[in-house]
């Protein structure tokens, strides 16, 4: 690239372009002012005398702070971004004026076109053309570029400009102080196309522009501002060879008359106070400075901090999200466990209902080959023993029962299942081969044999009699006598009426009193004599139909009766002597001989309680009393409704006499007790009359079938507890019932068990008729 300068008529030449006397050059200077303080420096010393115009375009800090990403982070930066911005933008601005001053001062005409827009090369081709910028110096690379053979544009703001500027503005392209490129207007100048530039500037303007310029170079500050234009000055003080050799100003500039002194004294006096000022302003704007980086400085302290405490959440979050991973890695694998361990417990579950079933199954076939086993025995007695059949107390053969059965039936001994406890022993309600019946664990064998217990069993076994609990079986093995089972409880409880149960009526209490009356006689009648010895209301248990038996058979004492005499051998019983109740025979305490007349004065307070359900202990002396003052009524228990005066009365008379104290004054059960009792009882008894006799036969209701309504000959246990002839109830069942005859409610099964007791008691009472 050639260029040429010199001197042409009015107007300067430099590196292929003339500028016009009056024209202003306009300077291109970037942010960096380091490196554009060369362009700067080269406008200068090539165009001195012209006037200059420093052009700045500015970028405002959104437009930078726009192209960041919008995170957390970048929030922070763009925060800090802006302040560095609006502090860089002054510092930047500060400098220029820096620069003038000292142009100024060198005199050197200039100025500064400060612009803003958001990108710098478009804003430099838009304020040339809306300018109308005719001469233009920018910088044409960066420094480090430069070479003694660069010849093109290097920066991307430089060759937009070449390629995008007004066709009428011309640019001189420099680096490192070096014209490189020249872009001419277009006009058509050979001369434009010339090698590189050769500044050719007036020697004494240059000496004075030096004078002044190193005038002013002490007032300069410190700072990097200072440093910058420090160098700016420097630079144009060692512009001065090539400004004394080239300078275009006039040598007569320093031909100085002594006016001219003097007011070239005044005009030093004044630049010194110009210089004071500039010092004074320049100091303020250090201060400005300094208070500006120690802002900037906290707030990259503080960006340090935050971007430290991001750096830290971002770690806590990595560990949490690992954490995270963690427990879903884990709660997937219970996920699945669980759906393993659902399969099996469903697999197990299937495995426990078909066991149950099958136990289920194998119990029925157990049950039914028992009741088999037990038909077959029976068979085989009655086939073996017929002539037995016909005596007066035989045994029926008892069941026996396994511990086994005997755990089951209770539940495991069901503590709730417990019904009572007695001096000898616990009492459970159970379930034993679909029938309820009543436990009675006796204690433990103690000093007697098993011989001795199957003994006593044997002998209590035979005892049967409708309004006798019935001993149903034993089991051997856990030494307990399973009796049938009485769904209203005892009299005690009854006449208490526990559980909110109403009282008896009165008719009840006297179908009871016989009924009790009529076991005694079977007891004391039957060969050997048995006499109860513990007679009180506990020991009498009602059924559902308030069927009053006796029970209590653990304590039955035997009493060996000679065949030929009807005298009374008893046993003594030792245990009761050591707890005497109310019911006591006195003389049974005195004398410790229990007879038949013990039972009688037990059964004398029993009326007495049934009449008054008063307390026991008193209640001879309270109805003896009553009757004597003629107001029997204040004791009769008016709860049992309107009893029948006389006939209570007459049951008052009779129960003391029972009480007498000398057994020999006591009434005889059968001539005496059964015959008044006896005719009272008329209601609960079904009046049949019996061939050949003119007297009304009297049936127990019990007797009785309720289906067929007669007496029973194969009486069997229903499911519902009830005895029915065998034929009416599997009829019952064969024409489809599956409920109770008598309850109306679903039958829990339909197996039959015989009613052997009923069946042996109802066998006696038609031999007896
Ligand atoms: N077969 C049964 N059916 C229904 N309940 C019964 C049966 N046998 C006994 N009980 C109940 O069990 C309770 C206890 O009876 P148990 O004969 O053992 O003792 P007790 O008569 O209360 O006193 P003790 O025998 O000491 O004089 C009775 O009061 C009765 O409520």
């Amino acid at each position: 690239m050639e260029s040429f300068e010199g001197i042409e008529d009015d107007r300067v030449v430099v590196g292929g372009g003339s500028v016009e006397e009056e024209e202003t050059i306009f300077v291109a200077v970037g942010k960096s002012i380091e490196k554009s303080k060369t362009t700067l420096f080269w406008a200068v010393q090539s165009f001195s005398g012209k006037k200059i115009c420093v052009l700045h375009v500015h970028t405002p800090a959104h437009v930078v702070a726009l192209k960041e990403r919008k995170s957390a982070v970048n929030k922070l930066k763009q925060q800090a971004f802006k302040t560095f911005r609006g502090l860089e933008r002054r510092k930047v601005d500060e400098i220029l004026d820096q620069y003038l001053v000292i142009l100024n001062q060198a005199g050197v005409q200039a100025d500064k076109l400060w612009i803003e827009t958001d990108n710098v090369e478009n804003g430099l081709v838009e304020v040339i053309t809306r300018k109308n910028i005719r001469w233009l110096v920018m910088g044409a690379a960066a420094d480090k570029y430069y070479s003694k053979t660069l010849v093109e544009l290097k920066s991307k703001k430089a060759i937009f400009v070449c390629q995008q500027a007004p066709v009428t503005c011309h640019i001189w392209f420099v680096c490192k102080g070096c014209l490189i490129y020249t872009r001419s207007v277009c006009e058509d100048r050979s001369e434009q196309e010339n090698g590189p530039a050769i500044l050719l500037l007036n020697s004494e303007v240059e000496t004075t522009q030096h004078l002044k310029l190193e005038s002013l170079t002490p007032s300069l500050i410190s700072s990097d501002a200072e440093e910058d234009t420090d160098e700016f000055k420097e630079t144009c003080c060692s512009g001065q060879s090539s400004w004394s050799n080239n300078s275009m100003f006039d040598c007569s500039t320093l031909l100085l008359t002594d006016e001219e002194e003097k007011s070239e004294g005044q005009a030093i006096l004044g630049a010194k106070n110009s210089k004071q000022k500039v010092f004074e302003e320049v100091k303020a704007l250090q201060g400005l400075c300094v208070k500006e980086m120690s802002q900037r400085k906290e707030l990259e302290e503080l960006l340090a901090r935050e971007k430290q405490e991001v750096k830290r959440m971002r770690n806590q979050n990595d560990k949490a999200v690992k954490e995270l991973q963690i427990v879903e890695d884990q709660k997937s694998v219970l996920v699945s466990q669980m759906a393993e361990s659902d399969c099996v417990v469903k697999e197990l579950e299937e495995k426990i209902i078909s066991a149950v079933q099958l136990l289920i199954s194998f119990k029925k076939k157990r049950d039914d080959l028992r009741i088999e086993v037990g038909n077959v025995k029976r068979r085989i007695q009655e086939l073996r023993n017929p002539v037995k059949r016909e005596a007066s107390v035989c045994g029926p053969g008892l069941l026996e029962f396994s511990f086994m059965e005997v755990n089951e039936a209770t539940n495991n001994f069901d503590p709730s299942w417990k019904i009572g406890e007695g001096r000898y022993g616990s009492v459970y309600r159970g379930l034993l081969r679909h029938v309820h019946v009543a436990i009675k664990m006796l204690p433990s064998y103690g000093s007697q044999s098993h011989l001795e217990f199957q003994n006593k069993v044997e002998v209590l076994s035979r005892v049967r009699h409708p309004n006798l609990v019935t001993l149903i079986g034993t089991c051997t093995e856990s030494r307990s006598l399973v009796y049938e089972y009485l769904r209203n409880g005892s009299l005690e409880d009854c006449l208490a009426c526990k559980d909110k149960t109403p009282p008896l009526p009165w008719q009840t209490r006297i179908q009871i009193a016989s009924e009790i009356c009529n076991a005694l006689i079977y007891l004391h009648t039957s060969k050997p004599c048995i006499i109860h010895g513990n007679l009180k209301p506990s020991k009498v248990l009602l059924d559902t139909n308030f069927i009053s038996k006796l029970g209590d058979m653990g304590v039955f004492h035997l009493i060996p009766r000679g065949e030929d005499t009807d005298k009374s051998v008893t046993l003594r019983d030792n245990s009761r002597n050591k707890t005497p109740s109310v019911y006591t025979d006195p003389e049974y305490l005195e004398t410790g001989e229990l007879t038949p007349e013990s039972d009688v004065y037990s059964f004398g307070i029993l009326l007495l309680e049934l009449l008054t359900r008063r307390q026991v202990l008193g209640i001879m002396k309270d109805v003896k009393c009553a009757l004597e003052k003629g107001n029997f009524n204040a004791v009769l228990d008016c709860s049992a409704g309107d009893w029948p005066l006389e006939q209570a009365k007459q049951l008052a008379r009779l129960a003391l006499r029972c009480c007498e104290k000398n057994r020999f004054n006591r009434p005889d059960l059968v001539s005496e007790i059964w015959s008044v009792l006896e005719p009272m009882r008329t209601p609960c008894i079904a009046p049949l009359t019996h061939s050949g006799s003119k007297e009304p036969r009297r049936i127990p209701s019990h007797f009785v079938c309720p289906i067929f309504q007669e007496v029973m000959s194969d009486p069997h246990i229903a499911a519902d507890g009830f005895t029915y002839e065998e034929d009416a109830i599997k009829g019952w069942l064969k024409s489809g019932h599956n409920t109770s005859p008598m309850t109306n409610l679903k039958l829990d099964h339909c197996n039959l068990i015989p009613n052997y007791a009923l069946h042996q008691a109802i066998i006696e009472w038609q031999q007896q008729q």
